[in-house]
């Protein structure tokens, strides 16, 4: 039977190139090749299929889970695929699993804080997965003040060897994914004792199970910490407890890049800084901003195409009711989503630019850059991951009722989303991280120029007083206009706190008293980044008919959206007036109605397939309503039409009833 496609109208109305859009969005051509091919190829195949997951039981749900990664691992090796192509494979299959830490984290610690010797000997075996590793940092008592880790590793001279012990139950590690069932190996974070003092926290590799039979080796005690919030979600993953009793390890085993231990007993700091011992978190922060856009674009992919596929109200003459996306408030809350899920794929690009750009300079003995690559991952993290997480949640309310079914994919995408505001650094924690790193920028002006993203901060004189000049709502576009606003109230939102930070005798007393201060100025840095690298981008040449325009509007409202939610902060800080800002929502109005028709065109951008999308509600084919009447009939609720239970609980209940009718 041949599919209707009833979207088919919508995408007729699309004013630009679709297929060079998806190579923008993808990245290049080759990048858009690949993820098309290996997303066909994942979801063509029955081995992964995920439909099911929310109603497996833990159990059943973890062990299907094992089979995927391991289905995954073995249609790796026998299509010999790339390293590149088999990341794309674990992505578009889509379920959390012990695999993401032991690529994500494992892998890249031992990379960035291992010596030669060390990943000659190790990489090898990870690469392979004859052994599999996790990353064993947060304890029970401490995740976010990594320097109050209680987790020891004290120096034996007689042996050459470490000896890791938990010391306390707070010392207990408590999170690391993969840990819980399956990990072999471990990169567990402890503080180093030599010669009875203590050098601070620094990796080291322990096993923690045999290689034989999976039992725990003697002193190790290991096991899952429970379920997690929702259904399915990130319940495929063991996030696990561990404790050391007194665990010998050789001293090699010790992540020696940053520091070492020598055979007799010395330590020795190298030339390079500390802070490389939290070079994985820089890392994985910037890979979570780079997803950031995935999983905001699959609820936008969602939330548009239902709401072009959904009518209420408004029929004229017994006609066709109007599609809920023609309402102004429904626009008004997804167009800025999807303009949003753009800006993060931009930004993802650009900092994946700046990691790989200071990973060179570091290899060079170049540290320079480091503190700014600090808070750059620190504070788009957090910015994305919390935009994300509401985004998702907003998309589900978009899609009405029909978005709290499981079978629309939205809450199982936002069960599995909301932890990244707090893994790898909780979002508050992380915005303190730039705030920090803004208030030495401001103490050391006139001192050190300010460079890269902190570059504005140079022209502090002029953004401290000038007067925003839009006259017209169309003046808004003017990108010149919209960066002067923005640096305008990033500059001086930071230098208000450290205006405020220096009538304290005490800097840190004043820095924690300021703080929910210091979080909105790192916020307002945040965003000048974001919409920055925005409009960096489109100064650049982009292919395609049409393909340009569409990006410009989406920056122009992901712009003047951020300007109109935070209006408070632009007023208050005398950037712009009443006026100016109610010209900005005026332009922010006329530029929804300019999406409108590109709107379903530019979802399919995204090039998701309906297996990786995982939602009725989003299918490409708009067939939304027979789908959901089917899906219905397959929950196992339905396969008797009397429920179980109803002879013991129901049956006696209406007996009830009847007798007391009687009365
Ligand atoms: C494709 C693959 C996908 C992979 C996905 C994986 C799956 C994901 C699944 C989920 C997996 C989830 C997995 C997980 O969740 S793993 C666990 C993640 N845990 C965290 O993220 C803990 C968060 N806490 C911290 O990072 C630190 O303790 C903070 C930063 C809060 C304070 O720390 P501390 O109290 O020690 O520091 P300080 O404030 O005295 O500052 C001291 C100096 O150090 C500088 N500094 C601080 N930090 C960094 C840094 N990082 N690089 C460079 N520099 C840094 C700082 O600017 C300052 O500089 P200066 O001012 O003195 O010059
Ligand atoms: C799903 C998931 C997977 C994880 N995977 C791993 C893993 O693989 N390996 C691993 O090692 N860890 C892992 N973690 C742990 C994670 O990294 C920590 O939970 C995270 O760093 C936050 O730390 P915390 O739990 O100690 O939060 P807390 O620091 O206790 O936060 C609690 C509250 O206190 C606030 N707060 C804390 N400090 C400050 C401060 N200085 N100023 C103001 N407010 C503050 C926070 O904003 C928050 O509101 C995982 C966590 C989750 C949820």
């Amino acid at each position: 039977m041949e599919r209707v496609d009833h979207l088919a109208h919508e995408r007729n109305k699309s004013e630009f190139d679709v297929d060079a859009m998806k190579i923008v969005w993808a990245g290049s051509p080759h990048a858009f090749e690949l993820s098309d091919r290996i997303s066909k190829l994942v979801a063509s195949d029955p081995g992964f299929r995920k439909d099911n997951r929310t109603m497996l039981s833990r159990k059943d749900l973890f062990k299907n889970t094992l089979r995927k990664a391991a289905y995954a691992w073995k249609t790796i090796v026998d299509l010999h695929l790339s390293e590149e192509e088999a990341a794309k494979l674990r992505f578009y299959v889509d379920e959390p699993a012990y695999t993401d830490l032991h690529w994500g984290m494992f892998v890249p610690a031992i990379k960035g804080q291992g010596t030669d010797e060390q990943q000659q000997k190790w990489l090898p075996l990870a690469y392979k997965m004859q052994i599999i590793g996790c990353y064993a940092q947060t304890e029970l008592g401490h995740g976010s003040n990594v320097q109050g880790l209680e987790t020891t590793a004290t120096f034996d001279p007689q042996t050459d060897e470490f000896i890791i012990h938990s010391p306390t139950l707070t010392s207990s590690k408590w999170w690391p994914g993969g840990l819980g069932k399956v990990a072999t190996h471990a990169i567990a974070y402890a503080r180093l004792i030599v010669g009875g003092r203590d050098y601070g926290v620094n990796g080291f590799i322990v096993q923690l199970r045999s290689l034989e039979d999976h039992s725990p080796l003697p002193g190790i005690t290991v096991g899952d910490i429970g379920m997690k919030f929702g259904n399915g979600a990130y319940n495929t993953m063991d996030n696990g407890v561990l404790q050391f009793d007194h665990v010998r390890i050789p001293r090699d085993q010790m992540l020696m890049r940053v520091s070492q231990v020598t055979r007799e007993g010395k330590y020795k700091q190298s030339d390079v800084p500390r802070q490389l011992v939290y070079g994985t978190m820089v890392y994985v922060r910037q890979t979570i901003v780079a997803d950031a856009s995935c999983a905001l674009s699959r609820a936008v992919c969602i939330a548009t195409r239902y709401s072009a596929v959904r009518r209420q109200f408004g029929s004229q003459n017994g006609g066709p009711e109007t599609q809920v996306i023609d309402y102004k408030t429904q626009q008004s809350r997804l167009f800025p989503l999807l303009a949003s899920a753009y800006a993060f794929r931009f930004i993802g690009e650009w900092l994946k630019w700046l990691y790989t750009d200071v990973t060179q300079r570091l290899q060079a003995n170049d540290f320079s850059t480091l503190p700014e690559a600090h808070a750059c991952t620190a504070g788009l993290k957090s910015l994305t991951t919390t935009a994300t997480a509401d985004g998702i949640e907003e998309c589900r309310k978009l899609c009405g009722g029909h978005g709290y079914l499981c079978s629309s994919g939205l809450p199982e995408l936002f069960a599995v989303y909301v932890p990244a505001c707090t893994y790898e650094g909780d979002n508050t924690v992380l915005l303190l991280q730039v705030a920090r790193f803004l208030m030495k920028t401001v103490s050391q002006l006139g001192v050190k120029k300010p460079v890269g993203t902190i570059g504005y901060m140079t022209r502090v004189d002029h953004l401290m007083q000038c007067r925003c000049g839009v006259q017209r709502a169309e003046d808004w576009l003017n990108p010149s206009a919209l960066l002067e606003a923005f640096e305008a109230r990033a500059a001086r939102m930071s230098v208000a706190c450290a205006q405020n930070l220096s009538n304290f005798d005490n800097p840190e007393e004043g820095f924690a008293e300021l703080s929910a201060d210091l979080v909105e100025a790192a916020v307002a840095h945040c965003q000048l980044i974001i919409v920055s690298k925005f409009i960096e981008k489109l100064q650049q040449e982009i292919p395609g008919k049409g393909v340009k325009q569409q990006l410009e509007v989406l920056c122009n409202i992901y712009t003047l959206f951020l300007l109109h939610k935070h209006q408070g902060d632009f007023l208050s800080t005398g950037c712009i007036t009443p006026k100016h800002a109610s010209l900005a929502n005026d332009q922010l109005r006329s530029l929804y109605s300019q999406v409108r028709p590109n709107a379903i065109a530019l979802v399919d951008a995204f090039n998701y397939t309906d297996h990786f999308l995982g939602s009725i509600l989003g299918c490409y084919d708009g067939n939304v309503y027979p789908k959901l009447y089917e899906a219905a009939w397959e929950d196992p609720l339905n396969d008797s039409v009397v429920p179980d239970g109803y002879h013991q609980y129901i049956r006696p209940l209406l007996k009830q009833q009847i007798r007391t009718a009687r009365l």
